[in-house]
């Protein structure tokens, strides 16, 4: 059996006037990948930063490799988990390598310095993502789809045993979306890691996922292996829209009517 990366027990949590989850039960396992799917303001977002550690839940417990995230310190969480915002703003003005290298802060010294593994795991990481060539440019000058890049080889370098990712298909054409979710599923489907990502494209979702959570933003949700949950009558249910199941090259898709 693998291990358990990340549990919840009985989680119930809401935002404003929305009930994001109800007593919910997971456990996601090494190996496994998971999509968290839902319509616009479920609160997929806000589950992911309470699964980060980043807010805190109504009632019941997350637990880290079955230790409380609340007795976590930074450090420590840090190391078990990383996180890929929206829209993350980054506040020191530095260049695509420096920013990269910054993911590997939780695993400095007391005295804070690189060493020269850090510094090859960024180089590699900005490899991993072809961006190399632009590593001494500033952030700021990056496109959309460059500084989505650019998360990703910082999480990369920062290698938590859990990837905790908000939309990562976000500003990425076609051929980088693949890209990037191969990239990631090769990194992190690991014998002891785990990947987590919410996403709106529901065919990149039965692609690369395993395993769903499907949010409805009302309290009610529907979770499991994504063969059994993934039915043409539970994604009508999540969205409200018509939609027809179909087979293609061997795999499920969703079309939207
Ligand atoms: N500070 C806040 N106070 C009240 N309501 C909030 C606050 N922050 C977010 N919300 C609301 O909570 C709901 C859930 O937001 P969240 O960003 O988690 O949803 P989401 O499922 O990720 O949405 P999307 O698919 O649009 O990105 C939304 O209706 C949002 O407007």
């Amino acid at each position: 059996m693998n291990a358990s990366l990340l549990s919840l027990e009985k989680l119930s949590l809401h935002i404003g006037s929305t009930q994001v989850c109800q007593a919910l039960d997971l456990d996601i396992q090494a190996g496994q990948c998971w999509g968290i799917l839902g319509p616009n303001g479920a609160g997929k977002t806000t589950l992911l930063h309470t699964l980060a550690g980043l807010r805190g839940a109504d009632t019941g417990r997350i637990l880290y490799a079955n230790r409380p995230v609340t007795d976590l310190a930074p450090r420590e969480l840090a190391r078990l988990r990383g996180v890929l915002f929206q829209n993350e703003a980054h506040s020191f003005p530095g260049t695509l390598f420096e920013t990269v290298l910054a993911g590997r802060h939780p695993h400095l010294g007391r005295l804070g310095w690189e060493t020269p593994e850090d510094l090859e795991l960024a180089r590699k990481a900005l490899e991993a993502t072809g961006l190399q060539s632009l590593k001494d440019r500033t952030v700021q000058t990056l496109s959309g789809g460059e500084r989505q890049r650019m998360e990703i080889a910082m999480l990369l370098a920062q290698a938590p045993d859990l990837a905790l990712l908000d939309e990562p298909s976000n500003h990425l054409d076609p051929d980088q979306q693949i890209l990037m979710l191969r990239l990631l599923r090769d990194r992190f489907i690991q014998p002891r890691r785990a990947l987590i990502m919410v996403l709106h494209d529901i065919n990149l979702a039965m692609r690369f996922c395993d395993h769903l959570l499907l949010l409805k933003g009302n309290g009610q949700q529907l979770s499991g292996p994504a063969r059994e949950i993934a039915t043409e009558e539970n994604i009508h249910w999540l969205y409200q829209h018509p939609v027809s199941r179909l087979q293609a090259k061997g795999t499920t898709c969703f079309y939207f009517l």
